[in-house]
């Protein structure tokens, strides 16, 4: 089973565009979870510009599937998780002014810093994943990061979908039987959609998870939450 985990930046940007508290993140997440879907991740960003650190805190108190923080290891990131102790961290290595995640780890040249990062996130019992481009040069030492999983970056294979989508997603079947040949765990994100999804899921049957945010939002303006995450669950079929 490939796992459906919203990703609910998007209702913080909203909420945030008039200061209040209209959309309630918490409310979505609950609501969220009532619909089909099975976790809830968030990427809080330093400037806070949609999920803040105290939504972070506010979610983890009421979030019954599995909990995703996602983010840059920083002081202050691996100090929440730490505390929330969520059931999973994802680590990308977005630099602060980053707009969207853009790009996965160099798990060379980060090997050394990784692995301490992984070790001390496991002595709080946080399963860990790291966001990863689908080159084959960084699997292995992602594994010896002592990692649990990977999560392949989608972008590219959501860009060249409709181009040629058998070329768009050869590379991450490539890099797919790599990693669990190493035992790693394999999740996957970023700019999944209604259309790209079952075929992703067609080539990776074995894909344990895949957080969606921005795509999703936008269906539930035309679908509704309740269908539209029903939607994304069909594809994972
Ligand atoms: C890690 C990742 O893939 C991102 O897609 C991310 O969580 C989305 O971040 P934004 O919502 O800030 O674009
Ligand atoms: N890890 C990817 C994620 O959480 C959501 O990415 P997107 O669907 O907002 O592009």
């Amino acid at each position: 089973m490939t796992k459906l985990s919203v990703n609910i930046n998007k209702i913080a940007t909203l909420r945030n565009a008039r200061g209040a508290d209209n959309p309630n993140v918490v409310k979505v997440a609950l609501d969220a979870e009532r619909f089909g879907s099975q976790g809830i991740t968030v990427h809080p960003r330093p400037d806070e510009r949609h999920i803040r650190y105290q939504d972070v805190l506010d979610l983890a108190k009421v979030v019954t599937t599995e909990f995703n923080i996602e983010g840059y290891p920083d002081k202050r990131f691996m100090e929440m998780v730490r505390l929330v102790k969520p059931a999973q961290a994802t680590l990308v290595p977005d630099p602060p002014t980053a707009i969207t995640s853009n790009n996965g780890w160099d798990t060379i040249s980060n090997q050394g810093m990784l692995k301490d990062i992984v070790a001390e996130l496991h002595e709080s019992g946080v399963r860990v994943s790291i966001f990863i481009n689908p080159e084959v040069k960084y699997f292995e030492p992602a594994k010896l990061t002592g990692t649990d999983r990977v999560e392949l970056y989608t972008e590219p294979y959501a860009s060249n979908y409709h181009k040629d989508r058998d070329a768009a997603v050869k590379p991450y079947v490539e890099v797919a039987e790599i990693a669990k040949a190493l035992g790693l765990g394999i999740n996957a994100g970023h700019d999944l959609d209604l259309h790209n999804l079952a075929f992703l899921k067609q080539s990776i049957p074995y894909l344990a998870e895949v957080s969606i945010g921005h795509a999703l939002v936008c269906d539930a303006l035309y679908y509704g939450l309740e269908n539209t995450i029903q939607m994304y669950r069909r594809k994972l079929e």
